[in-house]
């Protein structure tokens, strides 16, 4: 099986061409094929299928084989890889995801993309306990107590994947690992979450370290810068277009007036290679 290997601002995944390729198990390669021992090395394996609703469609699965509803890092990769291997050469380009089929502008150099924008959707504001409660609901945090010594307070927004946003006052003092996993896992969250500790510089600019759902610490979140950008204008924070600065790069965040959030970041193919396993 042949595979590529990409990456959005450090967030790796192995990304296979199912125009031409079959993967009967999916849970099973992503799992081994994530691991960064043993197999190639990423936070998740994705597929990218033809469509019969859209130019492509891209199936996501993280590193322990749960496959995720969504990947704003992972779908500009998708985006470059059709358009630089001739699949889909057109600009915009739609692609199916099980949250919605996305539009994605491409911007090239040397007839190659090195960057997108993707139109990401409408946030909804989430609950714990109670998913995807409507925008509309007047409820915008809650306090999350993990245990007698530790608490925070969250803001969970879905981006068609969950989300659970706490703003902090210094990066430097987190438990990332210990605290997002026991996130993560927490019974209020019964598909579990994304966790993102975000720091505001001022309101136009954030920087954010992200425990993910299925992968753990990743060097970046395009859902998850995304649900920042709401989270932070929610809690009266930030502005609408806000620069997220994540441990692997920059993206740029617009929740315009229609209620769409916008990402734009970069997408990078790093290297091919064949799968003997
Ligand atoms: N890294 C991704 C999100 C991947 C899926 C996530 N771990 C989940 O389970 O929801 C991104 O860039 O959005």
């Amino acid at each position: 099986m042949k595979f590529t290997k990409m990456h959005g601002i450090g967030n790796d995944y192995v990304y296979v061409n199912c125009f031409h390729e079959v993967v009967e198990d999916p849970v099973g390669l992503s799992k081994k094929i994530s691991d960064r021992h043993f197999g190639v090395g990423s936070d998740g394996l994705i597929l990218i299928l033809p469509s019969e609703i859209a130019d492509c469609k891209m199936r996501i699965f993280n590193a322990d084989g749960s496959e995720a509803q969504m990947c704003g890092n992972g779908i500009r990769c998708v985006a470059k890889y059709v358009y630089d291997h001739a699949l889909v050469r057109k600009n915009p380009l739609t692609v199916e995801t099980l949250a919605g089929i996305k539009t994605i502008e491409l911007y090239t150099k040397n007839e190659r993309v090195c960057s997108a924008r993707v139109n990401m959707g409408r946030p909804k504001l989430m609950r714990p306990e109670i998913p995807m409660v409507g925008a509309e609901t007047q409820v915008v945090d809650e306090m999350l107590v993990l245990n007698e010594n530790t608490s925070f307070r969250v803001t969970c927004v879905s981006m068609g994947n969950p989300h659970c946003v706490i703003f902090v006052d210094d990066l430097k003092q987190l438990h990332i690992e210990k605290d997002g996993k026991a996130i993560e896992h927490h019974r209020v969250f019964p598909e579990r979450t994304n966790v993102h500790f975000v720091k505001v510089h001022h309101p136009g600019e954030v920087t954010m370290v992200t425990w993910e759902r299925g992968s753990g610490i990743t060097l970046a979140c395009g859902t998850g810068a995304s649900a920042v950008c709401v989270a932070g204008v929610l809690n009266n924070l930030t502005e609408r277009k806000l620069l997220a600065h994540l441990p692997g790069g920059d993206l740029e965040l617009e929740w315009v007036e229609d209620e769409n959030v916008y990402m734009t970041g970069a997408a990078a193919e790093v290297f091919t290679g064949e799968w003997l396993l």
